[in-house]
């Protein structure tokens, strides 16, 4: 891992506390053995019925955010499918977050796209902590561990979404064979935003790989400025927590869709697109450049 006093003095303390969570999960023992809901596939049906493919995040508050978020993160969850948000991320980092394992589960139960656990997994035995359907592994912090803990990942079922934020740490994400690639928009040493980041590092992704655009994307001109960079989904927390989450997912899903305000009567329904998976792999496509 890199030098950790470059790390925002937050980031510190949760891979601390992570570190800590991971001694306790080496007791519980047991791995867990998953059968995930598809995500690509997921991708797939949202790109066939006009929708941005966005992966709206559950997440109660932040370092980056002011106060904290009490309603019932499976009313929210089920707000942001409603919206029509093709996967959801959940928290489970419990003291800088919010989250918790258990409101995964219960999140996961209730609803029927694929779920992301948001944690800061660092150690193996943390993978046993809940079942959910892609986990994160952040290529800053995991350094010469990514291969392993993206094998044990993948052994127990899970898909793996490598998130990097800079082009040394997409090397390394390649290199260990991850094929669902995001790019934190969120700087970890300072905890700003800049979209540029995508921007730069995007053309750099090989094409075979699922590129995730992540964080800072709080209007619909910013899901398109992504979309034009490269992004096959996006991931969306603050911007859609802030609020009505259903309105606010909706209001990013559509922000390809004709003429863009999209009137109210025809607002995206979720209950239309229940079947037709197809089974082809996506590829990014760069040339789709709306305006
Ligand atoms: O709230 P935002 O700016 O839309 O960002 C969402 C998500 O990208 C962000 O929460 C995130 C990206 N990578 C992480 C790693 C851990 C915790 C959180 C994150």
């Amino acid at each position: 891992m890199d030098d950790p006093d470059e790390l925002a003095p937050a980031v510190r303390s949760i891979l601390s506390a992570a570190r800590d969570r991971a001694d306790a999960a080496a007791e519980a023992g047991e791995a867990v053995s998953v059968a995930p809901r598809d995500l690509e596939a997921a991708f797939e049906r949202a790109e066939a019925d006009g929708r941005v493919p966005v992966i709206a995040e559950v997440k109660p508050t932040s370092p980056t955010t002011e106060g904290s978020r009490e309603d019932d993160p499976v009313a929210l969850a089920e707000g942001m499918v409603a919206g029509g948000a093709v996967a959801l991320s959940v928290l489970t980092e419990p003291e800088h977050f919010g989250g918790s394992v258990d409101t995964l589960g219960r999140v996961r139960e209730a609803v029927d796209v694929p779920v992301l656990r948001k944690d800061f997994v660092v150690d193996e035995a943390q993978l046993d902590a809940v079942e959910s359907d892609v986990v994160l592994l952040i290529a800053r912090f995991v350094g010469d561990d990514l291969p392993d803990l993206l094998a044990a990942a993948r052994d127990r079922g899970f898909q793996v979404l490598v998130e990097v934020h800079d082009r040394e740490e997409l090397e390394r994400a390649v290199d260990a064979g991850a094929t669902t690639i995001g790019v934190n928009n969120r700087d970890l040493a300072e905890l700003v935003v800049d979209l540029g980041t995508f921007e730069s590092v995007a053309p750099h992704v090989p094409d075979d790989a699922t590129l995730i655009a992540e964080s800072g994307i709080g209007s619909p001109a910013d899901v398109r400025r992504m979309r034009t960079a490269g992004a096959d989904a996006l991931l969306v927390g603050s911007a859609i927590m802030d609020g009505d989450v259903e309105a606010n997912t909706r209001e990013l899903v559509r922000a390809e869709a004709d003429g863009d305000g999209a009137a109210e009567g025809d607002a995206y329904d979720a209950a239309d697109d229940e079947d037709d998976a197809s089974g082809e792999s996506g590829t990014r496509d760069t040339t789709e450049t709306p305006t």
